[in-house]
């Protein structure tokens, strides 16, 4: 089953550079949610937080009840046994065919035989529709297959928790709409919550339970995915209707002084109201 991650308050800098502050959500357990935000505003960095890479400068994140950013190095792991991350680029090791790269978490978390591995393998394999691909290596298959592959990877320790960064960039619609499938798929069988960062709007409006959205260092929404396509927030209406007119500019240099074309839109002027705390 899967488990409620609770945010309160996080911020994160490095140096002088704040890339969000103040993020307070939760992700229900056993749903999907989606998180949208412009290209730099720290998408990548907050799930990299969520595992315990990067330590936030403020804030918390209890996983199914358990607060994570004061953890050693040593109790992570074992909160991290219970997460399933799927890296942007499927972050498979070159040198190790699909089999090897899949069977890997359960070879360095547990003390399962080779033939019970190889059960779990070839089930995950056979779930991302990839049976019979393990003797393949990760430079020898698509980029749409190393991401299925990394998947696999992700489901071998039935997380509850599984963070996907981008799982559908670089994919043809087709077989976006195929892997957003198999993650509602996953969803059903397995219970488990998901986050999935995406720049695909047609994922975004239909596939999660929840959408929240990163923009100006801020938590602008995170709300049912109904309440936020519905929303009359500029910010969100430009970015879902994918619009080159409205406050998001270019550049996020540029959408942190102004709206790309020289007219001043300050920080303080743009604050979110669909934040479930607010
Ligand atoms: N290890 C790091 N050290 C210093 N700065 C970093 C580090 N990792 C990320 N950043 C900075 O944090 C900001 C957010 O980066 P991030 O990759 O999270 O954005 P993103 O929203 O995922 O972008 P995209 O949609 O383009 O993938 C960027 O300005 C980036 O340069």
């Amino acid at each position: 089953m899967g488990v409620a991650v609770e945010i309160d308050g996080l911020t994160k800098s490095f140096g002088a550079q704040t890339v969000w502050s103040d993020v307070s959500f939760t992700l229900p357990a056993g749903e999907i949610s989606v998180l949208l935000g412009p290209s730099g505003t720290g998408k990548s960095v907050f799930l990299k937080t969520l595992v315990g890479l990067f330590r936030p400068d403020r804030g918390t994140i209890h996983i199914d009840g358990e607060e994570i950013t004061s953890l050693h190095e040593r109790e992570l792991y074992r909160v991290r046994r219970r997460l399933g991350v799927l890296f942007q680029d499927g972050a498979l090791f070159g040198s190790m065919n699909l089999y090897d790269n899949i069977a890997f978490p359960l070879r360095e978390h547990t003390r399962k035989t080779e033939a019970e591995i190889r059960a779990i393998v070839n089930d995950r394999l056979d779930l991302v529709g990839m049976s019979g691909d393990g003797e393949k290596f990760p430079g020898e298959i698509s980029g749409g297959m190393r991401k299925r592959a990394g998947l696999a990877r992700a489901l071998v320790l039935d997380p509850e928790l599984i963070l996907c960064d981008e799982p559908d960039s670089g994919l043809d619609p087709v077989r976006t709409a195929f892997l957003g499938e198999l993650i509602a798929e996953l969803n059903r069988t397995t219970g488990a919550t998901f986050l999935i960062v995406t720049h695909d709007i047609n994922t975004a409006k239909t596939l999660p339970d929840h959408i929240g959205m990163l923009y100006l260092r801020r938590l602008v929404a995170f709300a049912p995915r109904e309440e936020i396509l519905a929303s009359d927030d500029p910010v969100l209406r430009q970015f879902l209707a994918a619009d080159m007119d409205g406050p998001i500019g270019m550049a996020e240099e540029k959408d942190a002084v102004g709206n790309g074309k020289g007219e001043t839109l300050p920080e303080e002027q743009y604050r979110g109201e669909h934040r479930e705390d607010a």
